[in-house]
């Protein structure tokens, strides 16, 4: 195999590859575009005008999705996987992939959409790299744009993969997109309400890419992965990759949707969230529940009918989201 094939070992050793740029026997053009970071251009007479992003291990410690990426990739080098499309092959935090870390300092995935500036150390220069990469990969007009950043959560899901689709303001979420992620095996989509700073905000926000951030199961060393089930997510992202997925229209076959309802933001020291430590995302709370407590006696209770939680964490950072409050919604007002 060709040695930029190899991008996730020359990632984890920290090394730069002698050339920069290979040909594979299929006239695939891949370049290493510095850490982490390849882009594979599929020859001109074959290309379809997809632009894909694939990224993972924005938290350095989410194997699966990186031995997912490191698959497909094997699969171009060798000449068995045929693209049509340009990808763009992103490990995001190298640094915490070395030392199996969700993040070194800062979560990267809370440095988007400029955050950085205001931030410092690795993570800051690297969530910097990783938008300048982004820019200049989606900046050839007239392609189409996706992106797909994904993760695996740090705690059991009562729904095992799901997406979370960002939010513009005027922008309608693509009811064929979701349809596609359902093909891909996600099982829901939270639609998000209101902007935010993780990799995939940045690129539906400010890059106009179609862009989704997906969870496939629960976070566990490299090599120990077996229970997560990829197969569908994997064939799909091969038909994307090389030209041939099948139009099967925008039937949505029981994928459920969940609109957020409200982010849980911890504010201080005193923050305290009323929840089991083992409780699984999607986990049902009650109308009246008090779900957290903060200092000067903020309290959060559940107003919602039918809410459900996900991402419970009261370890974050103070002024990071804590949880997130979802309720299930309809397809009826998707584009
Ligand atoms: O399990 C958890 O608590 C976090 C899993 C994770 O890393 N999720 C992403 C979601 C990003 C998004 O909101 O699009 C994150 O929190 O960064
Ligand atoms: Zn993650």
């Amino acid at each position: 195999m060709l040695a930029l094939g190899k991008l996730l070992d020359l990632t984890l050793a920290g090394r730069e590859p002698a050339e920069k740029t290979q040909l594979t026997v299929e006239g695939v053009r891949m370049r290493w575009l510095g850490e982490g970071a390849l882009e594979v251009s599929p020859p001109e007479a074959r290309d379809n005008g997809m632009s894909l992003l694939l990224s993972a291990g924005i938290h350095g410690n989410e194997t699966a999705p990186i031995e997912l990426l490191d698959e497909l990739l094997h699969g171009i080098a060798r000449g068995e996987i045929k693209p049509q499309a340009r990808i763009l092959f992103l490990f995001g935090n190298p640094e915490a992939m070395r030392t199996g870390a969700r993040y070194i300092e800062h979560d990267v995935n809370r440095l988007f959409n400029g955050r950085h500036e205001q931030s410092s150390g690795v993570e800051a220069l690297r969530a910097c790299a990783l938008e300048r990469l982004a820019t200049t990969f989606f900046s050839v007009q007239g392609r189409t744009r996706l992106h797909y950043d994904l993760h695996t959560a740090i705690r059991g899901s009562k729904i095992e993969q799901f997406a979370l689709y960002p939010y513009k303001e005027g922008r309608q979420h693509s009811r064929r997109e979701l349809a596609r992620l359902r093909a891909a095996g996600m099982e829901a989509v939270l639609l998000q309400s209101k902007p935010s700073i993780t990799f995939s905000a940045f690129t539906y926000e400010t890059l106009g890419a179609e862009a989704f951030t997906l969870e496939l199961g629960k976070a566990r060393p490299f090599g120990q992965n077996n229970e997560i089930k990829l197969d569908l997510l994997q064939a799909r992202l091969r038909q994307i990759i090389e030209g041939n997925e099948p139009q099967e229209g925008d039937a949505l076959d029981g994928l459920q949707l969940f609109s957020v309802a409200r982010e849980i933001i911890k504010h201080s020291d005193s923050f305290h969230l009323h929840l089991p430590a083992d409780i699984e995302n999607f986990s049902e709370l009650s109308q009246g529940y008090l779900l957290a407590e903060d200092l000067a006696e903020t309290r959060w209770i559940v107003e919602e009918e039918g809410a459900r939680i996900i991402f419970p964490n009261p370890k974050v950072k103070n002024g990071l989201r804590a949880g997130i409050l979802i309720v299930p919604t309809s397809a009826e007002q998707l584009g």
